[in-house]
């Protein structure tokens, strides 16, 4: 029997691409948004969908509700042109691990479609502790995103694995169905939730961090004073 190292790629001959933004968005604010423009437009994929996760299966329970971070998301991306909410996962209970996310996809996208995960280097570094993790590059391609405040330092065993899938361009990624590898080095908005949370619960200001209606939405539920 022959062993291959890398696993067999299909390339997609349904010209659609789909990628998928997963994040616990507590709240969304203009970082991932901007980077979720950038992203679309590396990739040329036809959408690219923010997925809000329901229970994050490596933090503690999220500041706001996941109907309430679901909402913040639609709301963000009204309008915006390629960029859709996927609210999938909130209709499973238990940790929402992307593996599960990935199959469910599947089911709706089909097998020919390519299918992209992004990740940034805070998620990446922590790759081998996702659940099922190698299963993920048999359903999708991965995008790895640069993040200047969280420096590369994945797990050997995924630095190996990766490496036997880099495509050496973006466009390289789409014409995959699954099974690819590329890291995208992108200037990014040094923003994070766990700063929003933090000014908020001091009373401090969050224009401008976040979309207007992200900050009108989260006055008037009275989020993250506490
Ligand atoms: N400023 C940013 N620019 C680009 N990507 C980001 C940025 N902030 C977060 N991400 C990426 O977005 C995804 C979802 O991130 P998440 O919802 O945990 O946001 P966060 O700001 O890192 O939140 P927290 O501070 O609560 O950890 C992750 O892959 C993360 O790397
Ligand atoms: O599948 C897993 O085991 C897994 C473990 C940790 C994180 N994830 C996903 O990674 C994305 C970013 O997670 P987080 O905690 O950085 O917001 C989000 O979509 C999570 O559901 C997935």
């Amino acid at each position: 029997m022959i062993e291959m190292s890398t696993p067999a790629i299909e390339v997609t001959d349904s010209g659609r691409s789909v990628a998928i933004f997963g994040g616990t968005f507590d709240p969304i604010h203009n970082g991932h948004l901007r980077s979720a423009i950038e992203i679309k437009e590396a990739l040329g994929v036809d959408e690219l969908r923010l997925l809000p996760s329901h229970r994050p299966p490596l933090r503690g329970e999220p500041g706001a509700e996941s109907r309430q971070r679901l909402a913040m998301v639609d709301a963000a991306i009204d309008g915006v042109s390629g960029l859709k909410t996927d609210g999938r996962e909130l209709l499973r209970d238990g940790p929402s691990y992307t593996v599960d996310t990935l199959r469910d996809l599947r089911l709706e996208l089909g097998s020919l479609v390519s299918l992209t995960v992004v990740m940034g280097s805070d998620a990446f570094n922590q790759l081998h502790r996702w659940q099922d993790w190698q299963s993920l590059f048999s359903l999708a391609n991965v995008l790895l995103l640069h993040r200047a405040e969280h420096p590369l330092a994945a797990n050997v065993e995924v630095t190996e694995f990766v490496e036997a899938r880099r495509v050496v361009e973006a466009s390289g990624l789409t014409a995959k169905t699954a099974g690819g590898f590329y890291e995208l080095g992108l200037i990014q908005l040094p923003i994070s939730a766990t700063d929003i949370r933090q000014r908020l619960a001091s009373g401090r200001s969050i224009r401008y961090l976040v979309p207007d209606i992200v900050a009108d939405y989260i006055a008037e539920h009275g989020l993250y004073t506490q």
